[in-house]
C-alpha cells in the first residue's frame, strides 16, 4: 500500500511551481471533442491521474489524444462514438463533461450517470435542464443518461437555479455549436470556467461574459482545433500558500495568480500570514502565532470549498476558536474525523466545523477520504508531533502532481514509500505457531 509519510518539524523554504489547473483542463479536454476539424495543442496540461483518465474516455471515443511531458496534443476529427461507459466516469465525475459537446456535435450522447461520491450526492439536474431547454430530449435509466436532439440544439435562455461549475461548462460547450442565440443566467463565475469559454473561442466560438453571471452564446456550425494554454492551478497553489505559513516558513509559490485566490488571501491575511505579490508568484511567510478566523465556502469569487480541509489543518494551529461552515457540498467533512485521529480538538455542529485552537498535533496514521482531505492531512503532519502516515493516495493523485517531492523540495521530512498491507504479510515460522498454539 502507498503511503505518504512525513515528520511534523522544521520551516519550508523555497520556491514552488504550480501546475495547470485541473479543473480547467478536464473541461477544455472534453471540448476538444466537439472539433470536427484540425488538432488541438494544449500545454501545461498538469500529469494528474484525472487527465489520464479523460484522456482514456477520449481515446475510446476515437479521438486520437497524444501526451508529450505537459502537452497534450487531440484530434476529434474521425467519426466519434457517442457513448461513454460507467467504468471511466466512476473514475472521475468530470467525464460526464463530453455529453455537451457529443450532444451538440452528433445530436445523440450516452453516458453513465455519475452518482455520488465522498463529499456529497452531487445531482446533474442543472446540466440536464440546460440540454433540455435547447429542444434535447433527456431519458436516465439503467444508469446511464441518453439525450437526442433532432438536428441541431437550438439556442435557448435558461437560469441556473444554483450556480454550478459543471453544468455551466457543459451547457456553455452544447450552446457554442447549436443554432441561434444562448443566454445563462446566475452562472458559475469561477476562473477555470473563463479559460474553457476562452479555448471555445479560439476554436471558433462567440462566447461572451464568462466569469459573469451572465453567459451570451451565440452559436456557430462548427469547431476546429486550436492551441491553448491551461491557466495555473489556483488550489494546487492555495495547497502549497497553506503549507508555507503553517510550518511558519518563507515561500515563493511561482505562477499564482493573485485574481485567482483573492478571498484565500483576505482569510490568511487576517489569520496573519504575510503574502507579497512578486513578478512570478506570491510569495507566503508565515507567523509565529496564527489567529483564529471564521470562513464560510461560497461559489467563487467567495472561499472555495476545494480549500476547505487544507485552511482546517491551519486552523488546527491558530489561536483561539475559528467556525468553517462548508455551503457547496453537504457532506465534506470526511477528514475532521482523520484530524481528531492526530489529536485535533473540533466538532462539527451541521454545516459547520468548530475549531478550538491551537492543537498539539501528534503524528498518527490516516486516510485521504478525498483529494483535497489528503493534501489537508499532510499539511497537519508537517506540524504534528512525530511521524503521520497518509494512506489512500489514489484520490491525492487525482489533483496534485508530486505533492510530496514538492513538499520535499521545500525542505519538508516526508517520503511516499511502497509499504506491504498488513493483510499482504506472510507471516514468519514463530507468528504463525504462535497464532496456532
Ligand atoms: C472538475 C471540477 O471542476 N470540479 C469542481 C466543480 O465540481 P462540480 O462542477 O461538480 O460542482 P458544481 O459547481 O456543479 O456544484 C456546486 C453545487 O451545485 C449543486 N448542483 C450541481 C449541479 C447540478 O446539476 N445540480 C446541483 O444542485 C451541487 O450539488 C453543489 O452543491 O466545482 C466544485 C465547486 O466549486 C469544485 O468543488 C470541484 O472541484
Ligand atoms: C472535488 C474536487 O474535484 P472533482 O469535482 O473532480 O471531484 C476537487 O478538485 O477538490
Amino acid at each position: 500500500m502507498e503511503k505518504i509519510i512525513v515528520r511534523g518539524g522544521g520551516q519550508l523554504n523555497g520556491t514552488v511551481k504550480v501546475e495547470g489547473a485541473k479543473n480547467a483542463v478536464l473541461p477544455v479536454i472534453a471540448a476538444s471533442l466537439i472539433a470536427s476539424e484540425g488538432k488541438s495543442i494544449l500545454k501545461e496540461v498538469p500529469a494528474l491521474a484525472d487527465v489520464t483518465t479523460i484522456s482514456e474516455v477520449m481515446r475510446y471515443m476515437n479521438a486520437d489524444v497524444g501526451i508529450d511531458q505537459n502537452t497534450v496534443t487531440i484530434d476529434a476529427s474521425r467519426e466519434l462514438t457517442t457513448e461513454a461507459p460507467f467504468e471511466y466516469v466512476r473514475k472521475m465525475r468530470a467525464s460526464f463533461l463530453v455529453l455537451g459537446p457529443l450532444l451538440a456535435r452528433y445530436g445523440h450522447a450516452k453516458v453513465a450517470l455519475p452518482g455520488g461520491c465522498a463529499i456529497g450526492s452531487r445531482p446533474i439536474d442543472q446540466h440536464l435542464k440546460g440540454f433540455e431547454a435547447m429542444g434535447a430530449k433527456v431519458n436516465v435509466g439503467n444508469g446511464f443518461i441518453e439525450a437526442y436532439a433532432e438536428g441541431r440544439l437550438q439556442g435557448a435562455r435558461i437560469y441556473f437555479d444554483v450556480p454550478s461549475v459543471g453544468a455551466t461548462e457543459n451547457v456553455m460547450m452544447a450552446a457554442a455549436l447549436a443554432e441561434g442565440k444562448t443566454v445563462l443566467e446566475n452562472c458559475a463565475k469561477e476562473p477555470e470556467i473563463v479559460d474553457l469559454a476562452n479555448y471555445l473561442n479560439k476554436m471558433g466560438a462567440k462566447v461572451i461574459g464568462a466569469g459573469t453571471e451572465t453567459i451570451r452564446i451565440h452559436g456557430v456550425e462548427k469547431l476546429v482545433g486550436a492551441e491553448h494554454t491551461i491557466i495555473p492551478d489556483r488550489i494546487e497553489a492555495g495547497t502549497f500558500m497553506v503549507a508555507a505559513a503553517i510550518s511558519q516558513g518563507n515561500v515563493l509559490v511561482k505562477n499564482a495568480e493573485l485574481e485567482h485566490v483573492r478571498s484565500l488571501v483576505a482569510k490568511m491575511e487576517e489569520m496573519g500570514v504575510i503574502i507579497q505579490e512578486e513578478e512570478d508568484g506570491l510569495r507566503v511567510i508565515g507567523p509565529e502565532k496564527l489567529k483564529a478566523v471564521d470562513i464560510k465556502t461560497m461559489p467563487h469569487p467567495g472561499f472555495p470549498t476545494d480549500m476547505q480541509s487544507q485552511m482546517m489543518a491551519l486552523m488546527l494551529r491558530a489561536h483561539g476558536t475559528s467556525v468553517i461552515t462548508e455551503t457547496v457540498f453537504e457532506n465534506r467533512f470526511m477528514h475532521v474525523e482523520e484530524f481528531r485521529r492526530m489529536n485535533a480538538h473540533l466538532k462539527i455542529e451541521g454545516r459547520s466545523v468548530i475549531v478550538e485552537g491551537p492543537s498539539d498535533l501528534q503524528g498518527a496514521e490516516v486516510a485521504a477520504t478525498d483529494l483535497r482531505a489528503g493534501a489537508a492531512l499532510i499539511l497537519a503532519g508537517l506540524v504534528a508531533d512525530g511521524y503521520t502516515r497518509v494512506t489512500e493516495l489514489k484520490h491525492l493523485d487525482r489533483g496534485y502532481v508530486d505533492f510530496a517531492e514538492k513538499l520535499k523540495g521545500l525542505g519538508a521530512d516526508v517520503e511516499r514509500i511502497n509499504e506491504p498491507a498488513m493483510e499482504d504479510i506472510e507471516p514468519t515460522t514463530d507468528v504463525k505457531s504462535s497464532l496456532s498454539s
